[in-house]
Order: structure tokens, then C-alpha cells, then sequence
């Protein structure tokens, strides 16, 4: 995996401070890159402290033998070029840049148990077309569930997306948009699995919509908020899913080029450890090599578990925080195997995006659903010629991972390894034979290089929640701070921490007055 993070200084020298700043960001993932660009484009003065070589998190990449791989997921929603929900294009624009993208004509492929297999194409009717062909007796209902979330879509589609915690903002809507905000106020406590079962009666079904939801949720469709499938399920099929030229990784080099123009900083291998307070506020951050920055606020992009258990005193923890903790917990991570093989493995017309499954019952189990990539088929460059990326992944707890010596990691990785491409024969007859690059890496490769607790591919909630309402938005019960990304409103997804970043800004530069 990628090159080892240099260890923390034993020496640190005595704290020195530096020029004060506006606003510190723990972080470059995709929701940090954000709210630090929407900042200084708003003429703030930012700094971005980033504990590893590169910025984009688990939107990063590494590069081997010729190959450059992605170190998360490929399939990436907001880079349409219409409506509002566009976030990654707006934010790319915000600061001057912007990236050439490859619209993928089919957002997944499903290999489903009984020989449920089809695809979601970008065109809506096709898709409708294709799914009752498997369960025609359901037309009605399948149209009307997919057009329920349309609704959403059109809600959120129509206006700004800024900060929920800005009371101008929300009059402002309010008054342009009534029957939109109207519209989200009533889905916001909702989620997917009961308004589908309003439609929908046959259990099959059902199970496909549950795993409709589980590829980017990592819970089925009772546990997972309707304001978000609604921008899944209707976003693939009007913006759709753009793979950006260069892979994921362009995505938050291009942010950070727009940062750096913007008059905005960023420092690598930059791993910080405290978030320093006075009197209960946060005013800086002290770095590993000992380090001290302050600033008028303070945005963590790390976990909220690493955020208020690591970088503030645990037994601190404010109330909000501890019964945030009561209602989300965190998912599995990925086994995620970054695979480099000859072209002719695959048969043409192959599509991009991939998810097998044969037994129901093991959805959300570990090595239960996987997951595939080919960014290669979008992105020719990505792999030596002749050769295409086929990244595979599948849920995995860290404590499958721990306790091992070195070479039972080693041995556990490739036995892992070797039953999920036995498993991908079924889609990809000859892949094992045509094999040139293999690197597995695990949720403690995640936790290692990514720094997010435990490897989690982010929060879940512990049971079955009011759809958004229990997800905290930025500030945070410590004044001076806020949190960006995923375990913020509105969840994981690399849109979804683009609005994260837009909301931040858009609530720091009220309260800076910018
Ligand atoms: N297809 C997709 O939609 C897609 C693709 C890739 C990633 N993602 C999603 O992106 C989301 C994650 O984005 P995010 O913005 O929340 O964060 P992130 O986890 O990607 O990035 C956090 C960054 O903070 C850095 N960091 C953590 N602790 C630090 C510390 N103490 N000091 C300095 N730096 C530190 C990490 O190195 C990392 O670069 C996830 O939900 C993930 O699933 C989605
Ligand atoms: C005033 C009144 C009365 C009221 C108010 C109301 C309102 C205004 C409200 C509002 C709201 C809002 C704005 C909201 C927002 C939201 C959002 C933006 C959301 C978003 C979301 C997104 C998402 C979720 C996304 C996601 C994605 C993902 C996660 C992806 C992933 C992927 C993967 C993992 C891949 C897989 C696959 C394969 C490979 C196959």
C-alpha cells in the first residue's frame, strides 16, 4: 500500500506559534478540500493540515508497476453539469478549476441470487424497462417508489445547498422554495424501506431494493435515509456518474490547486494531535512533530470518533457527542483487493461497475456482497496497455484483522484474496489466470493510511433511526469548532461530504462575518 507515513518527531521541539489563520482544517478528504476551498474563496486565510503524502483521503490514489489505482470507491455521483446537486463540479468552479470527466452509460451491474442480474442504466426508462421485466406484476409499484424519490431529488434540485444551520439561509429558501422545503422537511425523517413497502409487496423485490441502498449506505433500505436515496436513485440518471479523467485522485488535486490560487495552504505530513483550547474554546491545533497553529476555528475532517476520543481528551466528551455515539456506530471497513490484469480477461461490452452476491441471506455479512470496479474502462491510462484495473472489495471488520503476526496477516490476505476471486470467476471466467498485479489491503490498511478509526468506511445507525434527523450538521458543542465529512449530515458519499464541505464554509464565514 502507499509509502509509510514518516513517525511522529520524539523530540518535539518547545510550542512555537505560528501566524494565526481563520480557519485550520484537520484533514484533505474530499469534505476538508471543500470547506477549505469554499473558504478562501470567500477570502478567508486557511490552512489544511494533512497527516499523509498526498490530499483526497479515501478519495487518494496510489501508484504501482504502471497501474494507478484508486484507493476508494471509483462510481462518483456530482459532477453533472445542470440543477444544484452538482456539488463537485460547483466546488472544482468555485475556485477556477475544473476536470474532464467520462460519463458511464450504466451506474452498476447486479449478479443477484436467482439469476437476478441487470443493470441500472443512466437512462431512467431503461432502467424501469429492465427491472419489470424481472417482476412485472410490480410495474406500478416500481415506478411509483423510484418516482417517490424523484421527489426528493426535484426538492433538493431547486434550490442552494448551504449550511441547515444558518436561520438567513433557511428563511431565504423558505420564501423561494416553499413546497421544496416543504417537501424535504416531510422526508427527512423517513427512510427507504417503509415508503418502498407503501408500492412494493413482493419480497424479492424488496430484497433488491435493500441492496439498492446497502452498495452505498452499508445498511438496507429500513435503516437508511430517504433524503439520501433520493439523490442516489434519481442523481445516477440526470447528472449520472462522471469517472474524472486521471482517476478519483484528480479530484482533490484539482481542489487543492484551486486552494493554493485562492491564497489558501496546505501541509503534508502534518498529523495532528491535539485540538488545543482556552476556557472550553478551540483556538488551535498542536501537530506531532510538536507544532503549534491557531486559528479563529478550528474544522476536524477526521472520524468524529477520532475527533472527540483522540485529538480531544476523551473523558471530555460533551453529552451531544456521547449520544451521538448511542445511535451510530461504526460500519465495517473494506478488504479491498487492487487487482492489475490482461485486457482480455474481460469480454467486450463489460461494464464498470459491478456487485455479486448468491445468497441473500449473507448481504451484509463480511466477504458477503462484492464489489467491483474497472475504472480502466472509462479511463484507458490508468493501466499499462493491454492491461485494466479490476478493484474488488467487500465488507470486513477489523477484528477479523487483529492479533496476527506479520506472516498470518500475510497468509489471512491471501486466502481472503484467493475466495473472492474464486468468486468472481462466475462474471469474470479466466481472471485468476490472467493476474499481473495484486495488493490486498484491509481495514487496518485503512486505519493505518487514512487515519479513520478502526478502518470504517464511516458512521451507521445502531438501530433504525428517523432518517437524517439524528446526524449532527458542522458546529459542535465546543465552540470554535466544527466537523466536516462523513459523520456529518448527510453521510458518507463523496457528494454528500461536498455538501458537508459547502454547509461549513457557508456556516464559519457567517460566524466570521466574511
Ligand atoms: N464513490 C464515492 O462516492 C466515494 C469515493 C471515495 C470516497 N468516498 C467517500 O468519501 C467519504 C470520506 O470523505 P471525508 O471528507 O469524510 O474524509 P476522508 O476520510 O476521506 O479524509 C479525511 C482526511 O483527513 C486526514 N486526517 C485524519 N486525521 C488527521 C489528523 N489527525 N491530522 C491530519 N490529517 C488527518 C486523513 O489522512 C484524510 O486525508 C467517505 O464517505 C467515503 O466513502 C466516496
Ligand atoms: C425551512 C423548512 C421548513 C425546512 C427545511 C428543509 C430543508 C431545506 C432541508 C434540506 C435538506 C438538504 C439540503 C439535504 C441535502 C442532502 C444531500 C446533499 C444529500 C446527498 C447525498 C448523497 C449521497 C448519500 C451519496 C452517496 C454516494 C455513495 C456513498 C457512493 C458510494 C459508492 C460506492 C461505495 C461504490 C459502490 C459500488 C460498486 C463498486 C458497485
Amino acid at each position: 500500500m502507499p509509502a509509510v507515513l514518516p513517525a511522529a518527531n520524539p523530540h518535539p521541539s518547545p510550542l512555537t506559534p505560528h501566524s494565526s489563520f481563520d480557519a485550520i482544517i484537520i484533514g484533505s478528504g474530499i469534505g476538508g478540500l471543500v470547506t477549505a476551498t469554499q473558504l478562501a474563496a470567500k477570502g478567508a486565510k486557511v490552512l489544511v493540515l494533512e497527516r499523509y503524502l498526498i490530499p483526497g483521503g479515501s478519495a487518494g490514489y496510489f501508484e504501482r508497476e504502471g497501474y494507478r489505482f484508486d484507493v476508494g470507491a471509483s462510481m462518483i455521483f456530482g459532477f453533472g453539469t445542470q440543477g444544484t446537486t452538482n456539488l463537485l463540479t460547483k466546488a472544482l468552479a468555485a475556485v477556477d478549476v475544473s476536470l474532464e470527466t467520462t460519463p458511464d452509460p450504466v451506474q452498476v451491474q447486479y449478479h443477484l441470487p436467482k439469476g437476478l442480474d441487470l443493470k441500472v442504466h443512466r437512462n431512467y426508462e431503461k432502467f424501469l424497462q429492465e427491472l419489470t421485466a424481472y417482476f412485472p406484476h410490480e410495474r406500478q409499484g416500481i415506478r411509483k417508489f423510484y418516482n417517490e424519490c424523484w421527489k426528493v431529488f426535484n426538492c433538493l434540485n431547486s434550490m442552494d445547498l448551504l449550511s441547515l444551520e444558518e436561520p438567513r439561509y433557511l428563511t431565504r429558501v423558505f420564501f423561494q422554495h416553499p413546497l421544496s422545503c416543504l417537501g424535504l422537511a416531510k422526508y427527512l425523517p423517513q427512510n427507504v424501506g417503509d415508503v418502498a413497502r407503501r408500492y412494493i409487496k413482493d419480497p424479492q423485490l424488496l430484497q433488491f431494493i435493500d441492496m439498492e441502498c446497502y452498495i452505498w449506505s452499508v445498511v438496507p433500505a429500513d435503516m437508511t435515509p430517504m433524503i439520501n436515496a433520493g439523490m442516489v436513485f434519481s442523481d445516477r440518471h440526470y447528472g449520472g456518474i462522471n469517472y474524472p479523467k486521471g482517476g478519483v485522485g484528480q479530484i482533490a488535486l484539482k481542489l487543492v490547486e484551486g486552494l493554493e490560487k485562492a491564497g489558501g495552504k496546505i501541509q503534508y505530513e502534518a498529523r495532528v494531535t491535539n485540538i488545543l483550547t482556552e476556557n472550553g474554546r478551540a483556538v488551535g491545533v498542536q501537530l506531532a512533530s510538536g507544532e503549534v497553529y491557531r486559528a479563529k476555528r478550528v474544522v476536524s475532517n477526521a472520524t468524529r470518533w477520532d475527533t472527540f476520543e483522540k485529538l480531544l481528551p476523551a473523558e471530555k466528551m460533551p453529552p451531544s457527542e456521547q449520544k451521538w455515539q448511542q445511535r451510530y456506530q461504526k460500519s465495517p471497513g473494506f478488504l479491498n483487493l487492487h487487482l492489475g490484469v490482461k485486457a482480455d480477461v474481460l469480454a467486450p461490452g463489460t461494464e464498470c461497475h459491478h456487485v455479486l452476491l448468491e445468497d441473500w441471506s449473507k448481504m451484509e455479512a463480511a466477504e458477503g456482497t462484492i464489489f467491483v470496479s474497472i475504472p480502466t474502462l472509462l479511463d484507458s491510462q490508468l493501466a499499462p496497455d493491454g492491461y485494466h484495473i479490476v478493484h474488488t472489495f467487500t465488507p470486513s471488520w477489523i477484528e477479523d484483522w487483529q492479533g496476527l503476526s506479520p506472516t498470518q496477516y500475510e497468509q489471512k490476505k491471501e486466502d481472503a484474496a484467493g475466495r473472492l476471486i474464486d468468486r468472481l470467476e462466475k462474471i469474470f471466467p479466466g481472471l485468476d489466470a490472467g493476474l499481473d498485479y495484486m495488493e490486498v489491503g484491509t481495514p487496518r490498511t485503512h486505519r493505518r493510511f487514512l487515519g479513520r478509526d478502526d478502518g470504517t468506511y464511516g458512521p451507521i445507525p445502531q438501530r433504525k433511526l428517523l432518517g437524517l434527523l439524528g446526524m449532527p450538521f458542522n458546529r459542535t458543542a465546543v465552540p470554535g469548532l466544527y466537523c466536516v465529512g462523513d459523520s456529518t449530515f448527510p453521510g458518507q458519499g463523496l457528494n454528500a461530504v461536498a455538501f458537508s464541505g459547502f454547509a461549513c464554509a457557508h456556516r464559519i464565514a457567517v460566524d466570521l462575518g466574511l
